[in-house]
């Protein structure tokens, strides 16, 4: 039992909040975007101005009739939800129901001519085509002449501060540096994270991945590195089945991820070939289990899930989202140890995330006072600040 009292999960029903603010601005603002991005015809179109006023003003209503997972969203407490305001249920809930219904009026699901065509892959391929995607590869020409601790450590934080790459986040929030005198890096466990890996290189490293482009370019290089290295043996990718939380990679978005770096020049080129082959071989294996979309968090999990990651050497959870569901979607005091909030977690466990909700655990006090005294409780959510957790 955790010796901190649980906190109630985070709701969004309080106007002013972040998780507010996300469902009555940030919601809509995906919504409209989608639908300027691609030529959706009059269905669709239909569909998605009905989800608009539906999600702000409406309840939750659910699933068709014959949608595959129909039961699986019951499983999850589409019945409890059902008719309630998308405000008053499970922030996380009405969240992952949101892009679920997003996709629906889409007919991302539908047998016909929309069926699987993500809605978010324009402003997707224009992240990896943007020219700060080529100076980050760039960067990668200069990597080589460090010592190898350093350009593993340099590549750890490049996948980190990828997070900040979230193109939901972004319509938010233009980002910007740190304010006043704390650190970004406001945990850093790098060190112990290393040592969880086994020293003969013969471990199994989960990276449960977060957003597609200039999160997971970093993200591949690092397996690339660790294995290449010989630090780790195997790597598995955890990904989303579909289009989530706009951003979030997709297998389409892996391949795209390999192909801009095979074609680019210079060193990124290495590591595409590199992470090609170790896919093809089975060094690097893609998972896209439902659960990575589910509105619940990893306390929860499925029980093959558990037994995966409880086999793991090391499991990495990458990002904001999949932090709320690491340690629980609560307003945990700050100073939380995450080695409690995790100790249901079956093996090593780390997050690397940039901070972008209420969510924090795992803070000394004085680092949270001095996070507070600078930023107000802006530091929770601007994105500006990052951490690196562990427990072991
Ligand atoms: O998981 P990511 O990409 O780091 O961040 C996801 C995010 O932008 O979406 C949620 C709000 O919609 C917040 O948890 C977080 O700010």
């Amino acid at each position: 039992m955790p010796d901190t009292p649980v906190p109630p999960v985070i709701l969004g029903d309080e106007p002013g909040s972040f998780p507010y603010g996300v469902l009555a601005e940030r919601h809509p603002a995906i919504i409209r975007q989608v639908r300027d991005a691609l030529p959706y015809g009059p269905d669709e179109r239909r569909a998605l101005d009905a989800l608009l006023k539906n999600c702000t003003e409406g309840v939750i209503e659910p699933l068709p009739d014959g949608a595959h997972d129909r039961d699986r969203w019951r499983t999850w407490g589409l019945d409890t939800y059902t008719g309630r305001s998308w405000f008053e249920v499970p922030w996380l809930w009405s969240e992952s129901y949101f892009y679920r219904q997003l996709l629906e009026a889409t007919g991302y699901f539908a047998a016909g001519p929309w069926q699987g065509i993500d809605p978010f892959r324009p402003s997707k391929l224009a992240e990896l085509a943007a020219p700060e995607t080529d100076a980050e590869l760039a960067a990668l020409d200069g990597l080589a002449e460090l010592a190898a601790d350093e350009q593993a450590e340099a590549l750890l934080h490049g996948s980190l501060w990828g997070n900040r790459a979230d193109l939901g986040f972004r319509l938010s929030d233009p980002g910007g540096p740190a304010a006043g005198t704390t650190p970004a890096l406001v945990a850093d466990a790098g060190a112990a994270l290393w040592s969880l890996l086994p020293p003969d290189g013969t471990g199994t490293l989960c990276l449960v991945a977060d957003n597609a482009g200039r999160e997971l370019v970093p993200d591949l290089l690092l397996v690339a590195r660790l294995l290449e290295e010989g630090r780790v043996e195997r790597a598995v990718l955890h990904i989303k089945p579909y289009p989530y939380y706009v951003s979030d990679a997709t297998t389409a978005d892996v391949l795209d991820a390999v192909r801009r770096l095979t074609e680019a020049p210079g060193a990124a080129a290495g590591y595409g070939r590199r992470v090609r082959d170790a896919l093809t071989d089975g060094r690097i294996r893609l998972r896209a289990h439902p659960f990575a979309c589910a509105p619940l968090g990893y306390a929860e999990m499925p029980a093959e899930l558990y037994r995966e990651f409880g086999a793991a050497d090391l499991t990495v959870f990458k990002g904001d989202l999949n932090y709320r569901r690491l340690v629980g979607d609560r307003r945990w005091p700050p100073t939380t140890p995450f080695a409690e909030v995790t100790a249901y977690f079956p093996g090593p466990v780390a997050a690397l995330r940039t901070l972008k909700s209420d969510v924090v655990t795992g803070l000394d006090a004085a680092t949270r006072d001095a996070l507070d005294a600078d930023e107000g409780q802006r530091w929770r959510t601007s994105g500006r600040h990052a951490m690196i957790q562990v427990k072991g």
